[in-house]
């Protein structure tokens, strides 16, 4: 994990026409967090700190690699990420001679994203969002039918005592675009117009979206060194930013980091990844967020729940498929056992319009005291033949109230939910405490001493007991939200009011 060398890295980057700020910005290592990018001295906000010009940029772009190809063998790999992970099998194979040498040869070897977990630990995971999203199975298959076989055809580019197109090397390039790449507009690299990169709709940490719609996923070297956490984020990415006269010393087409915010001395530069949940954190990126929870928050839980660690992450959420609300209704309205094909044809009906409205199907809760518009409004129009007529007539979402046979539903999706985890909360919470808090870096720490602190002084722990706690963190976050959302619920069920009444 620690293969990373800065002072190679960084000659490389400015050989190959990178530029930084040495004044302003150094690379170092936090603990729980591999290498990250530090302030050398107080930076006041928007300030230049690196610029990556775009032939720096790794991609089927920037690369000669089609040109070596057929144009059926390119169009081959044109599905998902296929063509930039084929691009950096090649450029790692041609070691010295890659113009990305010296990104290629300091990036990561192993990762904890689930993809790289064995099965037991994968075990951990059964019941959370990330256990159906992992694609190990889909991205294997790609890779023996798509990737192998162009791989195999040219030896010339891909020799077969090279250690760069095994499976094991076709993953780690995966899990590197998965954890580091940006999400940019194809045209800037003139590409002809084709369909969008297709498939995985992995959007990134980019803050750029091509109005054309078509994007393309690439490596931006020095870009992907900056660490992120929950709003803590006080640089950004920007396009093309022509800023020599603010301490820039480029002049080309490009992407620049700033300062977003005023930086200290000594505190870490952060990117943001667009704060997703931690169950998405740990599935692209292999770490989770454990902050602070609001005192917003923390009001909505039971002493049970926040058990004695009242930290997580804020932005954190759990997604109720669709499926699942139709289960709840056919158990509370035992509709599937009246009239099946009938019942089954009316929601697909409704399902249909749904989508057909550009409306998703899978809703977040999230760790507050309501539920979000569009499911309750999901819930009624499967319940209520009303508000279908009325959505189907009028084209409106139906209403948002929340009645008793709303709220039952919701209690029963958010039960089914709870059954498919393994454990409860409070062995969740166990295997979290086992863990020392130097490795997953907590608010405990001031994040002055968190900043300060030097990895390498951190001893290190049992990998696999790290994954567990992380799989631990992203259960206890889904069970707080889900554990709230029973409650909020339950609220609007007449037996619940009575009680709360005092009434008999
Ligand atoms: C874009 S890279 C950042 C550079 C990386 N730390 C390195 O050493 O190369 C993203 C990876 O950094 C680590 N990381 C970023 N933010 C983190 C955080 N808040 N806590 C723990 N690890 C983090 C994770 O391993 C993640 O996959």
């Amino acid at each position: 994990m620690m293969a990373f060398n800065p002072k190679e890295f960084l000659e490389w980057f400015q050989q190959a026409g990178g530029w930084y700020n040495e004044e302003y910005l150094g690379l170092k290592p936090f603990p729980g967090m591999g290498y990250g990018a530090t302030a050398l001295q107080d930076i006041p906000e928007d300030v230049p700190l690196f610029h990556i010009p775009d032939s720096l940029i790794l991609s089927p772009y920037t690369s000669e690699l089609s040109k070596y190809l057929t144009a059926e063998e390119w169009e081959r790999v044109d599905r998902g990420w296929n063509k930039i992970i084929l691009v950096m099998i090649r450029e790692s194979g041609r070691g010295d001679e890659s113009p990305w040498s010296g990104y290629l040869s300091n990036m990561p070897t192993e990762f904890d994203t689930p993809m790289m977990w064995n099965d037991e630990e994968r075990k951990e995971l059964i019941g959370t969002d990330i256990e159906d999203r992992i694609g190990k199975e889909d991205a294997e298959k790609e890779y023996k039918e798509n990737l192998l076989p162009i791989i195999q055809a040219h030896p010339e580019l891909f020799p077969p005592s090279s250690p760069h197109h095994t499976l094991d090397s076709f993953h780690i390039q995966g899990s590197r675009i998965l954890s580091r790449s940006f999400t940019v507009p194809a045209s800037r690299f003139n590409a002809s117009p084709k369909p969008a990169d297709g498939g995985d709709d992995e959007s990134d940490f980019s803050d750029d979206e091509d109005e054309e719609g078509e994007e393309t996923v690439v490596m931006i070297p020095f870009a992907d060194m900056l660490n992120a956490a929950y709003q803590r984020d006080n640089a950004n990415l920007f396009t093309d930013e022509k800023t020599k006269e603010k301490g820039g010393q480029w002049d080309k087409r490009g992407f620049t980091m700033k300062s977003t915010k005023p930086i200290g001395k000594d505190e870490q530069i952060y990117n943001t990844y667009a704060s997703p949940p931690n169950s998405e954190l740990l599935r692209k990126y292999g770490h989770v967020d454990v902050l602070s929870i609001p005192t917003e928050q923390v009001e909505l839980l039971s002493e049970e729940e926040i058990g004695d660690w009242p930290f997580g992450n804020p932005g954190d959420e759990i997604l109720i498929d669709g499926k699942v609300i139709i289960e709840s209704i056919e158990a509370v309205l035992g509709k599937k056992r009246g009239d099946e094909e009938k019942w089954q044809a009316k929601v697909s009906k409704r399902v249909d319009w749904w989508l057909e409205e550009g409306l998703d199907d899978m809703f977040p809760l999230t760790l507050s005291p309501g539920f979000d518009d569009e499911f309750i409004a999901f819930i009624r129009l499967l319940l209520y033949d009303s508000e279908w007529l009325r959505a189907k007539k009028k084209g409106k979402l139906p209403t948002t109230t929340i009645d008793k046979d709303v709220a039952s539903v919701i209690v029963h999706a958010v039960q089914i939910r709870l059954s498919k985890y393994t454990g409860d909360l409070k062995s969740d919470l166990e295997v979290i405490k086992s863990i020392s808090a130097d490795h997953i870096p907590r608010p405990t720490t001031s994040t002055a001493l968190l900043e300060q602190s030097n990895a390498d002084d951190v001893k290190k722990v049992d990998p696999s007991a790290l994954r567990r706690c992380y799989a631990a963190v992203v259960r206890l976050g889904e069970k707080r939200i889900l554990q709230v959302a029973l409650r909020n619920a339950e609220k609007y069920l007449p037996q619940k009011r009575k009680a709360e009444d005092g009434s008999t």
